[in-house]
Order: C-alpha cells, then sequence, then structure tokens
C-alpha cells in the first residue's frame, strides 16, 4: 500500500513515526509533502522515506492521510481531489473538517475517514477517534487494519467524536503539565530535575498499565494508595480544595466548545 502524507508538524511527523515502527509498511512506500521544501526533505531524510515534490504526484497513492492545518485542508482537499483515483482512501485528521464537508471538498462519499488521533501515535500506543457512520471506518478494511497498528480506535457516532478529541486527542498536552507541575513541586523540594521527571513520567506510565491491564477503577486504584491517615489523603484533600476536579472537567468542556 502506497501512502501519502500531506502536511508533516507535530501530527503528520507523528504519524509517520508510528506507520514506520510498523513491521508490515515498509518505508520505500511512505511518501511526504510538507508545507516547505525544506521541511519536507528534512523529514523524508529523518524517517528515510519519500520526498514528494508537489501534489500531482499524489497520483500514485493508495492511501492519503491530510495531516494540514484546517485553513489549508478547506484549499487543498479540492485540488487533491482532482489527482486521486476513485480508489485511493482519504484519511483526513484536521479537527473539525467533519465528514458531510469531506464529501463537499472531496466531492465523493466513499473512501473516506475522519479521524482524530493524539500524538502517541508516534510510540503506537495512540488513541484514534474514527467517526463510524463512514464505509471505511469499518473493522476489515486494509486502511483501519493498518491504523490499528497506531494505537486503539475508538469508533464513535459523529456527534461524539469532539468528546474523544478533548478527552484522548488534546489530553496529552493536559496530561504533559500535570507531568511538568509534579516534576516541579519535586524540584521544589529538592529533587534533581532529571529524577523528577523520571519519577513522574515514569509514574504515570504504571499507573495508567495498572488501569488498562487490571480493569481496576480510578476510584480503586486512589483507595488502594491513600492510607487511612496516611500521607496521600492529605495531597487528595488539597487537591479538592483547589478544585482540581472541576478544573480538569472544565478543561475539557472548553475544548470541546
Ligand atoms: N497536534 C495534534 O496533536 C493533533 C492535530 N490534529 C490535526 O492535525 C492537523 C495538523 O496539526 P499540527 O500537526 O498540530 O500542526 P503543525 O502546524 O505542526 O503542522 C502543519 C503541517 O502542515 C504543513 N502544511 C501547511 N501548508 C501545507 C500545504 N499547502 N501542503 C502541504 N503541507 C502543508 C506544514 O508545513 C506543517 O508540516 C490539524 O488540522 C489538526 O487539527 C489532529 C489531532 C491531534
Ligand atoms: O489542538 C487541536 O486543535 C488539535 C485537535 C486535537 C489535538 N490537537
Amino acid at each position: 500500500m502506497n501512502i501519502y502524507v500531506l502536511g508533516a508538524g507535530s501530527m503528520g511527523a507523528a504519524l509517520i513515526a508510528g506507520l514506520c515502527n510498523l513491521e508490515n509498511v515498509s518505508r520505500e512506500n511512505i511518501y511526504v509533502l510538507s508545507g516547505h521544501t525544506e521541511s519536507t526533505a528534512k523529514i523524508a531524510h529523518k524517517y528515510q522515506i519519500n520526498p514528494v515534490g508537489q501534489l500531482a504526484e499524489f497520483s500514485g497513492a493508495d492511501l492519503v492521510i491530510n495531516a494540514t492545518p484546517v485553513d489549508v485542508t478547506r484549499t487543498i482537499l479540492p485540488k487533491l481531489a482532482s489527482i486521486i483515483t476513485a480508489e485511493t482512501v482519504v484519511v483526513s485528521v484536521a479537527y473539525g473538517v467533519d465528514v458531510p464537508e469531506l464529501k463537499q471538498l472531496l466531492g465523493r462519499v466513499t473512501g473516506l475517514i475522519y479521524m482524530i488521533p493524539n500524538i502517541p501515535v508516534s510510540v503506537n500506543q495512540g488513541v484514534l477517534a474514527v467517526d463510524s457512520t463512514v464505509d471505511q471506518a469499518s473493522e476489515d478494511t486494509p486502511v483501519m487494519e493498518l491504523l490499528r497498528g497506531l494505537g486503539q480506535i475508538v469508533r464513535v457516532e459523529a456527534d461524539l467524536l469532539d468528546v474523544v478529541s478533548a478527552g484522548g486527542g488534546s489530553a496529552p498536552a493536559f496530561a504533559a503539565i500535570f507531568v511538568e507541575a509534579l516534576a516541579d513541586s519535586m524540584v521544589l523540594h529538592g529533587l534533581g530535575r532529571k529524577v523528577a521527571y523520571q519519577v513522574a513520567e515514569q509514574m504515570l506510565r504504571g499507573t495508567a498499565s495498572l488501569l488498562l491491564d487490571r480493569q481496576i477503577l480510578p476510584a480503586q486504584l486512589k483507595d488502594l494508595v491513600a492510607s487511612p491517615g496516611g500521607s496521600t489523603i492529605r495531597g487528595v484533600n488539597a487537591l479538592e480544595q483547589h478544585g482540581f476536579r472541576a478544573a480538569v472537567m472544565e478543561a475539557i468542556t472548553k475544548t470541546i466548545a
């Protein structure tokens, strides 16, 4: 399968990195076109994939992944439509350019997927929110098989895609702020910066693994950690007093709006 990636900023590069990690994908079948010749060359060199000089070369694509900004998406997809074949599948990750708009821009109703991935696709641990209402989002297509290699696919109705995008797509930024604040607080109390990040990051990974693998509820995990009269419950109390839960819920609500 020839995979052409359009746009290679944060998300385009993350998707390329994840694809390059897959055993069933050969780097020689991955192509990239970014907004500038130098950035295209740079990313192509970094991942040992093929740089593309112009959009017209996308005629050879079996799959196009559009990871350009929303305004660029709106101008470039109609041009792309006149270049690719009817068999080419288009996966667009531009947030807010939904399936009805994609149909308008591409002038077709089949072979398109609107998906909001998150940055951990670069390490094949992503959350990929996919609009379940389009034909190509069914489980057994080669493209969906490929995307499964990048992380967990969450198929949702169109009106819930923004919700999964906030909690999965945007939340890595919120989690990173939490990790940074956690590390800062350990540094404040004398720990070295490097060790502080190691502690915070491994804590997050281990906690996520525990929740996923043991399938215990977050509340149960919290109760396991907080010993009666112990130190953790004092921290929990401080978080509640400072509106931690409310802040997180408001952040997600604002992200969706
Ligand atoms: N960053 C993230 O975590 C996520 C981003 N997205 C979506 O991905 C898209 C890109 O976002 P980012 O990677 O964060 O932005 P970015 O600004 O880092 O990357 C944009 C890329 O598009 C390229 N580009 C601009 N004009 C172009 C053109 N005419 N032809 C080809 N390439 C062109 C730029 O050179 C750059 O490589 C957005 O639509 C966003 O909604 C979706 C989910 C998560
Ligand atoms: O910030 C954004 O708009 C994109 C969509 C989800 C994550 N990043």
